[in-house]
């Protein structure tokens, strides 16, 4: 059967031609048998660079991840990189994570690259993402590629690309290499691969990897604090099992217990719904093991070990999740307050996102180092450091439980942060205190915020459009009022305004265009919108605060905060 759009009709009937083997023609088939919708949700459109690469479910098709996608994309890298590096031979190295076909695909790619004359460094086994992009510096390539769909679901896979410096391709170089990819047919990948081009890489940088992690991560708690800090970890059957443990042990941390029912690289995720560290679910078995040995602290990492979720004991001693906004003021300040005794230059600055918590401003300036606050994503916090070489990046992160410290790794990096969250609770041992102390004690200072995300899945094409709609709905029938708080400034990323509903100036955000709306209110209430740039969602930010004159008030202010996130939920009808 025909499909109504030529458009699409014109790539499937490309896609069965002989280039293409005959299982996926076969897959093809089938599909236009059985499932016309999932025919036209592959063809409708090219895979895309979203906030970490390009991301996809694997399958047949063009907006599906698939050998000829990625053959395509990595056959226009290639171009891409020779006309960029025309002197020089181009390097690079590839990793993947513990999804099903990340090993092939990067064996594909791996294949690719050296069809076309580029030396290729491959991992032979899985390992975590920001050994990657420290990987790329340190064997000095131009490029770095990551199989991996970071915490996305079982079906889907991915390509983060990163580029000389070892962040990952920001605008406008994304857009100049998709025109690229663009300009090529599927006939032009060249898949007949190299061999003496393409060299295994194991221990020769996981153990540079390791010492300088610990360096990275290691500051002032004891060595009698570190032995004495119980700590559970969990993988979720990702990558960080190749080399959080033995870092953690190189680090000094000898009380650690690894849930040993998830140490198991898997891509089918067997014990977790989602492999997402930012849903309390994926910690429940490591929580469960903490809770019977009274550990200290829980960490577990996504598969391809970037992000991490972290519990602490609370004041009553029960473990208690915290989330990524949480994690990151508390780890800013213990960086700051180190650099602070150490000696601040004056060049220093701290960094996060304009969907994070408005607190890391407040810390900046009473540390007095600068803050600079870029669009989502961590590419955007890589890209300061490369554009301020003079300026010293002391750490960052974001509200998606991601953390950066310093410049040695440059994408978010849960080995070091790992190591920083161990650190500071055994830093407020020896202090007689706790992390979770740290950071009420961080509230009556710099003000009581609290944070809620919420996002709202929209598959497929239809979910797109929807997506889409309620952002204009936004845009064009902008809340004047939201929980009852009077909305008094909006700012829209995608027109660069900002404007004050007030007396309606209007003044322009010196930010790369991005599909973002940010509600302030009267109250110091922040609401911000988006579509996900990895996922089919939706995501709406809520951060309230108010002010803690005591840590012994912090539970009747949460309630008055948690409060108020509920009105502006159900004002938006978000509950
Ligand atoms: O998914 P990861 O771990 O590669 O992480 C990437 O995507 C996340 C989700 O992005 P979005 O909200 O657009 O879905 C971002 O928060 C993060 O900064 C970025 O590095
Ligand atoms: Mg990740």
């Amino acid at each position: 059967m025909q499909h109504k759009d030529s458009n699409i009709q014109a790539r499937i009937d490309e896609w069965l031609t002989p280039i293409f083997d005959t299982t996926t023609q076969q897959e093809i088939h089938n599909l236009q048998n059985t499932d016309p919708k999932e025919l036209e949700e592959s063809f409708y459109k090219n895979l895309e660079f979203g906030t970490g690469g390009m991301r996809g479910i694997m399958g047949v098709g063009t907006n599906r991840i698939n050998k000829y996608t990625l053959g395509k994309n990595t056959q226009g890298l290639s171009n891409y990189l020779k006309r960029t590096f025309p002197e020089i031979q181009p390097k690079a190295v590839i990793a993947y994570d513990c999804r099903n076909q990340s090993d092939t695909l990067a064996k594909l790619v791996a294949d690719v690259f050296s069809a076309n004359g580029i030396k290729v460094f491959l991992f032979s086994e899985l390992r975590p993402t920001p050994e990657l992009s420290f990987a790329v510096k340190e064997l000095g390539c131009q490029c770095g590629i990551v199989l991996t769909a970071s915490h996305n679901p079982p079906e889907y896979n991915g390509y983060k690309v990163y580029w000389e410096d070892g962040g990952q391709l920001v605008p406008p170089q994304d857009a100049e290499i998709i025109q690229e990819i663009d300009s090529l047919t599927y006939a032009d990948i060249k898949f007949d691969a190299t061999p003496e081009l393409i060299e295994l890489i194991d221990d020769k940088i996981d153990q540079v990897f390791i010492e300088r992690s610990v360096k990275n991560g290691s500051f002032v708690a004891t060595s009698e604090a570190k032995k004495q800090t119980k700590i559970v970890f969990t993988s979720l059957h990702g990558t960080s099992i190749t080399l959080v443990p033995e870092t953690l042990k190189q680090a000094g941390y000898t009380d650690v217990h690894i849930v040993a029912e998830q140490a198991s690289p898997d891509g089918n995720f067997p014990t977790v719904v989602s492999p997402n560290p930012e849903e309390p679910e994926a910690l429940e078995m490591a929580m469960k093991l903490a809770r019977e040995i009274d550990a200290d602290i829980v960490i577990g990492t996504d598969p391809d070990c970037d992000r991490l979720g972290i519990a602490v004991k609370n004041n009553e001693g029960n473990l208690q999740l915290l989330n990524g906004n949480q994690t990151m003021v508390t780890m800013t300040w213990f960086l700051l307050e180190h650099y602070k005794m150490q000696g601040l230059k004056g060049n220093e600055f701290i960094a996060s996102t304009i969907v994070s918590t408005p607190m890391m401003r407040n810390l900046a300036e009473a540390y007095n180092v600068d803050y600079k606050e870029v669009l989502t994503g961590f590419k955007w916090i890589a890209k300061l450091i490369k554009d301020f070489p003079d300026k010293h990046f002391i750490g960052g992160g974001e509200e998606s439980f991601g953390f950066m410290v310093g410049d040695f790794v440059r994408d978010k990096d849960a080995v070091t942060a790992t190591l920083l969250a161990c650190e500071i609770v055994a830093y407020a041992k020896d202090k007689g205190s706790s992390f979770y102390n740290m950071l009420l004690d961080l509230y009556t200072k710099h003000g009581c915020y609290k944070e809620s995300l919420i996002s709202l899945v929209k598959k497929g094409r239809d979910g797109a459009k929807e997506i889409q709609q309620t952002m204009i709905d936004l845009r064009t029938k902008a809340p004047k009022e939201i929980g009852g708080e009077k909305v008094v400034l909006i700012e829209d990323y995608q027109e660069s305004t900002s404007e004050n509903t007030q007396d309606h100036t209007v003044t322009t955000l010196d930010v790369p265009k991005s599909n973002v709306l940010i509600f302030y209110t009267e109250e110091g209430s922040k609401i911000a919108a988006r579509p996900s740039g990895t996922e089919p969602k939706i995501k709406f930010y809520i951060s309230v605060q108010a002010p803690l004159k005591e840590e012994s008030d912090y539970k009747a202010v949460e309630t008055k905060l948690d409060q108020k996130i509920h009105a502006i939920k159900s004002d938006l009808k978000l509950d």
